[in-house]
């Protein structure tokens, strides 16, 4: 309170976002299971060696829902600040952030199902 607002450089606003996310990264289970998640979902890219476009499209896919969990935790901390106790209007805001990681969270499933669902069909050809 009462502190003076400085213009960030463009260095120091990298290091607030940084700050942010690694905040949100160290707090926040579901952020922690989507990097692991993630970070599965690259290795599986390599192991069944998709094409660019397929690469580009699941790190599409694995950065919406990176970047809607820490919109999320944004949104909780700012209703969490503004409305401490119990009010239908605080739950239904984090309700639809909650929301918005959901969608995007499906078409991430969608586009794995769609990437990877011939390779593993292959895989399993091969084995049986
Ligand atoms: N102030 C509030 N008033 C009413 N309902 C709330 C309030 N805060 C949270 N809720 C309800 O509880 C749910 C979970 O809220 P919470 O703050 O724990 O968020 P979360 O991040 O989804 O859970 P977690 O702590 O496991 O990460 C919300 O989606 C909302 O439905």
């Amino acid at each position: 309170m009462g502190r003076i607002y400085r213009k960030p450089g463009f260095l120091r606003s990298l290091n607030q976002a940084w700050r942010g996310m690694m905040y949100t990264v160290k707090t926040q289970k579901h952020v922690q299971f989507h990097l692991f998640a993630g970070s599965a979902v690259l290795l599986l890219a390599w192991w069944s060696e998709v094409t660019r476009l397929e690469w580009l499209i699941l790190i599409l896919a694995i950065g919406s829902v990176i970047g809607a969990e820490v919109m999320n935790s944004a949104i909780e901390t700012v209703v969490d600040m503004v409305q401490p106790n119990f009010h239908p209007l605080a739950g239904m805001a984090k309700d639809i952030a909650a929301g918005a990681v959901l969608v995007t969270a499906i078409q991430a499933v969608v586009i794995g199902f769609v990437v990877f669902l011939p390779p593993l069909l292959r895989l399993a050809s091969k084995m049986f």
